[in-house]
């Protein structure tokens, strides 16, 4: 079973940052309540690391037991570390690291400088999850792009239709770089809680068509991620405007 997407719409992007870091503060203690360790996948863009910048600020955050957080990334562009075009590189940028995490327990999709090829790296990624993951994440996040993409899945590239792996190689992404990891619809089918952060009228239209009845994932990536517990899309009203009153 999964949920239902839901909609929350926030004033503005700082408003919906806030809002989503003190919903994520709250979603780990409450996944420490239930097991040892939380997880949470990461993701990129500018919402990514704007609800991080947001938790370091929050006086919450120390309700949250960092060194029991185990921290993923739902995709990474596949660049040498600390490579300022990725994703975890911009993530540390807001703050990350201020948290107080257990560095062991920060899980970083290899680059090209520490792994033969994009293939290799999302290997050793599924290996890291299969043995760490736990079976599933507690809350995944994501950015949408102004065309529906989520993680590095795009819409009608190959990747998409990955089945029987957790991380895939992504060539030829329409975004650059052209070389990323992502893991796959099949692996984020096991969130309990899934959060798209998106903001800004360009993306009214893609989470318009995202939540459109009978959205097809291939034409819509943003369509696919469910939560078992929650399917959340957290957005600012410039997001929202495509959705109409019904929301
Ligand atoms: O890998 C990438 O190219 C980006 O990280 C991308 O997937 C991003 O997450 C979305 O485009 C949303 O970005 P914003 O949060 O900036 O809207």
């Amino acid at each position: 079973m999964t949920a239902e997407p839901q909609v929350l719409v926030h004033a503005d992007k700082q408003a919906l940052a806030d809002a989503a870091a003190a919903r994520l503060v709250a979603a780990l203690q409450e996944a420490q309540s239930r097991s040892p360790e939380a997880q949470v996948a990461l993701t990129g863009g500018s919402m990514g690391s704007a609800i991080i910048a947001s938790v370091v600020r929050l006086p919450e955050r120390t309700a949250v037991d960092w060194q029991r957080v185990r921290v993923w990334w739902g995709d990474e562009r596949y660049l040498p570390a600390g490579d300022p075009d990725r994703n975890d590189t911009q993530n540390d940028e807001a703050g990350l690291l201020e948290l107080g995490l257990d560095p062991a327990k920060v899980h970083r999709v290899a680059g090209p400088d520490t792994s033969g090829s994009a293939e290799e790296s999302a290997e050793a990624y599924a290996r890291s999850i299969r043995e760490h993951g736990q079976g599933g994440w507690d809350v995944v996040l994501f950015g949408v792009g102004p065309d529906g993409h989520v993680a590095s899945l795009f819409p009608h590239h190959p990747a998409q239709r990955v089945t029987d792996a957790i991380a895939v190689a992504v060539h030829d992404s329409p975004k650059p770089p052209p070389d990323r990891v992502s893991l796959t619809f099949e692996c984020f089918e096991r969130s309990r809680q899934v959060w798209f952060l998106v903001s800004g009228a360009d993306k009214a239209e893609a989470v318009a068509a995202a939540q459109a009845p009978g959205a097809d994932r291939w034409e819509v990536p943003a369509a696919g991620p469910r939560g078992s517990e929650a399917t959340l899309w957290l957005l600012d009203e410039p997001a929202a405007s495509g959705l109409g009153d019904e929301r």
